[in-house]
């Protein structure tokens, strides 16, 4: 593509040198450039894109994108200054892979919890309903039935818009994506297209990275500030947050809610580690999920369902084929009679949920033995918390190891612990090594108890000191149960 084309996406401050050069691709980091590309040079929260231009240059790029222009200008570069990078690169990228969005009809998934939930029983619903359907998710990406493994939950600017270029070539009419508060404060979606938006939650999360409550709520409020007049903004009644997200967007307002009067509204009519009895908007489905929270997610999906085009009955139809997703709520069954549930519980909140969503359905016939940890190099506060809400809804907790990454995780266990009294400590143990926890939990536990491993759900590793070890939960409990 010429050089001149792409820049017709963006304002730029200036340009010098030849913008009449081909492009044969776009790239922000220098250790990817070949030869004949635009380097784009963004600021980092690790270091600085700009020291990296000689290093893009000497592998070959023509064309440089920044916000300072360097002192020492190459001959035969083309240098294109901007005041934002960050905002340009999202919409150099898209262009450079044909505005794929453009060509589709993309949904973001936005909220503390329940994105990758979301996201995937849409993807499942519109391909129940015959369409080739693209999905961008924390677990894994989906070009229709293709997997693209992802390490990301939103991807870089760059790979997100390569992966969307590929999902529209291949005919993806829907796309469903999850939109973390990472992608949205680096502008890694500036430049696409949304037909629609939907809000889940907001709770505690990722305050290493915001620093505080009121930035991370302004970060998810952005998505929706941004989304266009044609598209839906879909958002849940029963979160506080769930009318200050869609205050000043342009999108067509519409709301969910278990709860209050709503154009999505639903009731949770029976529960048993089955399945629910749900009642949308007046009809009654069954469903495979367990949990209120999981009530909340189907009517979000059943929402945008019917936003996008689809009659209400016929969407119930396809809710009631669809099972859970992995690692969210995956039960295992010993057989001597113990339930034990894996979940990607990584938050105060989640960890209250799945345990409230136990409990109702144990209506206190067993025993709750809980086994969670929580990540290294990430949010420090949430550590005793966690301890604290398994320890309030559990009668036996087992505190361990979760990717403890750079820390020690001894470390992070004795964060969790100070968030535990006298009478806590009393039915709590630690154990660092997680297979141990989790053998000692299956030790403890008796017919009819129900065990749940929390915070890795789908994760197939334990990553110490940058190495990612193979460790799956649910793995491990069905060794030890065979
Ligand atoms: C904190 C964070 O979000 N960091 C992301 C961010 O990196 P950064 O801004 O820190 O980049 P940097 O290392 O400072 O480098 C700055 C620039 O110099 C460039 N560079 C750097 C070195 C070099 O030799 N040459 C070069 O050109 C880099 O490519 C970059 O463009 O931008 C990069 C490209 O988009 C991301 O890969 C990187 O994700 C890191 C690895 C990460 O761990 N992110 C996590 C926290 C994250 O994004 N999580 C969310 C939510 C998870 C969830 O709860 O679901 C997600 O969406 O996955
Ligand atoms: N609507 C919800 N409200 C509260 N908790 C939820 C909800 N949906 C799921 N959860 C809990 O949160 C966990 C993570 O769910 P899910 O993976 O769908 O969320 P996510 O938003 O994609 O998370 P991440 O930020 O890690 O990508 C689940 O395992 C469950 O315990
Ligand atoms: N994707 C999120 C959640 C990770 C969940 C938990 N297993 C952890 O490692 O903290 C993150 O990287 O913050
Ligand atoms: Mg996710």
């Amino acid at each position: 593509m010429l050089l001149k084309e792409l820049l017709k996406a963006i304002q730029p401050v200036e340009v010098t040198g030849d913008s009449d050069i081909e492009i044969t691709g776009v790239n922000i980091d220098s250790r990817l450039v070949e030869a004949g590309q635009l380097f784009m040079a963004m600021r980092g929260t690790q270091a600085d894109g700009h020291a990296y231009i000689p290093a893009a240059i000497a592998k070959g790029a023509t064309a440089i994108l920044c916000e300072d222009m360097p002192e020492k200008p190459v001959a035969g570069i083309t240098y294109i200054q901007v005041k934002d990078s960050e905002d340009a690169v999202g919409k150099i990228a898209t262009t450079f892979y044909g505005d794929p969005t453009s060509k589709m009809e993309l949904v973001g998934v936005t909220g503390t919890n329940g994105k990758t939930t979301i996201a995937t029983l849409l993807y499942n619903t519109f391909r129940y309903f015959g369409y080739k359907v693209g999905l961008i998710s924390t677990v894994c990406n989906y070009i229709d039935d293709e997997p693209i493994p992802t390490e990301h939950t939103t991807p870089d600017p760059i790979t997100l818009n390569r992966l969307l270029g590929r999902m529209a070539d291949e005919g993806c009419k829907y796309v469903f994506m999850e939109v973390s508060s990472h992608s949205i404060a680096q502008k890694r979606i500036s430049g696409l297209k949304y037909a629609g938006g939907i809000f889940t939650n907001l709770t505690r999360d990722h305050l290493d990275y915001h620093k505080t409550v009121e930035n991370y709520l302004k970060a998810k409020k952005k998505f929706f500030d941004d989304l266009p007049k044609s598209a839906f903004s879909l958002t849940n009644l029963d979160d506080k947050n769930g009318l200050v997200m869609t205050q000043n967007t342009r999108s067509k307002i519409y709301t969910y809610s278990l709860r209050s009067l709503c154009d999505f509204k639903g009731r949770v009519l029976e529960s048993h580690f089955e399945g629910m009895l749900l009642d949308f908007n007046n009809h009654e489905l069954a469903v495979q999920f367990i949990g209120k929270f999981n009530a909340s997610n189907l009517l979000a999906v059943f929402g945008a369902a019917v936003l996008l085009g689809k009659k209400e009955e016929e969407v119930l139809v396809a809710l009631s084929t669809l099972h859970p997703v992995a690692g969210r709520f995956d039960a295992v069954r010993s057989p001597q009679g113990v339930t034990a549930i894996v979940d990607y519980a990584h938050t105060p909140d989640a960890l209250i949920n799945v345990l409230n969503a136990i409990h109702g359905v144990l209506e206190g016939k067993g025993k709750v033995i809980t086994v969670v940890g929580a990540g290294g190099n990430r949010d420090k506060g949430k550590r005793p918390i966690m301890a604290k809400e398994a320890a309030k809804a559990s009668d036996r907790v087992i505190i361990t190891s979760d990717n403890p990454r750079f820390e020690e995780p001894q470390d992070i266990i004795n964060d969790m612990l100070t968030g535990l009294d006298a009478e806590d400590m009393k039915k709590t143990l630690s154990i660092a090594d997680r297979k141990e926890a989790i053998r000692t939990a299956c030790m403890l536990a008796e017919k009819g108890d129900v065990i749940l491993v929390a915070g890795k759900g789908h994760e197939n590793y334990q990553e110490i000191k940058g190495v990612k070890h193979h460790f799956d939960d649910k793995e491990v409990l069905k060794e030890i149960f065979k």
